[in-house]
């Protein structure tokens, strides 16, 4: 599906301009269904948008919260993006939103990816809003280069829900949901940030491989526009 790529002066206006782009579609979906939800990336780019979309005014407990994906640890590890997400949305006016997370105490990390997936199935067919980020390598989601369930995770025949990834790239294993959970999304948006990044997007771009770089998945194979916002 075709892409739309908004630039912007720097990441302030991203995130105002982002901010009021979600919060119309929150409201939007809420006015047309009572209800909305959205996924959010975790990561160090998101912060600022989280912290001009938690300001927004919306009916903010009409609407659930969860992530796109999660490292396997606590929510009071600092690799939690969870952790994250309380942090920098979970307050002001989105503080009366419910947020579901995909981590959860379990005997396995299968054992918790089939509890997140119960617990998000209503909000995922489809999400309102899915925002991805994008890394140095590549990946987006959990959706890590040669990751050991990445195949699966790419199909877009692959049922909706939360599924495991473990990767060299990905630090701790990891909780992600399939690309066919997201890639419907009305507002599907990729958030990058700085000239790296702008950089692995136009390499992703030239090329096909998606064992080597992910997101070509979702800039050749998502079912919805794709919104790319990118500040320098
Ligand atoms: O758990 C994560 O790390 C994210 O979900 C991941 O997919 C992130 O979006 C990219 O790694 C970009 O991260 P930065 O914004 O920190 O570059």
């Amino acid at each position: 599906m075709a892409s739309t790529f908004h630039e912007f002066a720097n990441g302030a206006d991203l995130a105002t301009a982002l901010a009021d782009k979600v919060a119309k579609q929150l409201s939007a979906a809420i006015s047309s269904k009572g209800a909305a939800s959205i996924a959010v990336s975790g990561g160090s780019t998101p912060k600022r948008f989280f912290e001009a979309l938690s300001g927004k005014d919306l009916d903010w407990t009409k609407v659930s919260v969860t992530l796109v994906d999660e490292r396997f640890v606590p929510a009071d590890s600092p690799r939690s993006n969870h952790l994250l997400v309380a942090t920098h949305l979970l307050k002001d006016k989105a503080a009366a939103t419910t947020f579901i997370p995909l981590y959860h105490e379990a005997a396995t990390i299968d054992a918790a990816a089939e509890i997140a997936t119960g617990k998000t199935a209503s909000i995922c067919n489809p999400f309102d809003v899915a925002i991805l980020g994008m890394g140095g390598d590549g990946h987006t989601a959990s959706f890590f280069p040669r990751g050991n369930h990445l195949a699966k995770a790419l199909n877009l025949s692959t049922p909706r829900g939360v599924m495991t990834m473990a990767a060299e790239g990905a630090g701790e294993e990891r909780l992600t949901f399939t690309f066919s959970s997201l890639s419907d999304a009305p507002l599907l948006v990729l958030h990058i940030e700085g000239q790296e990044k702008k950089d692995v997007l136009a390499k992703a771009e030239a090329g096909s491989d998606e064992t080597d770089m992910p997101i070509r998945a979702v800039l050749n194979r998502a079912v919805s526009p794709l919104e790319i916002y990118w500040a320098p």
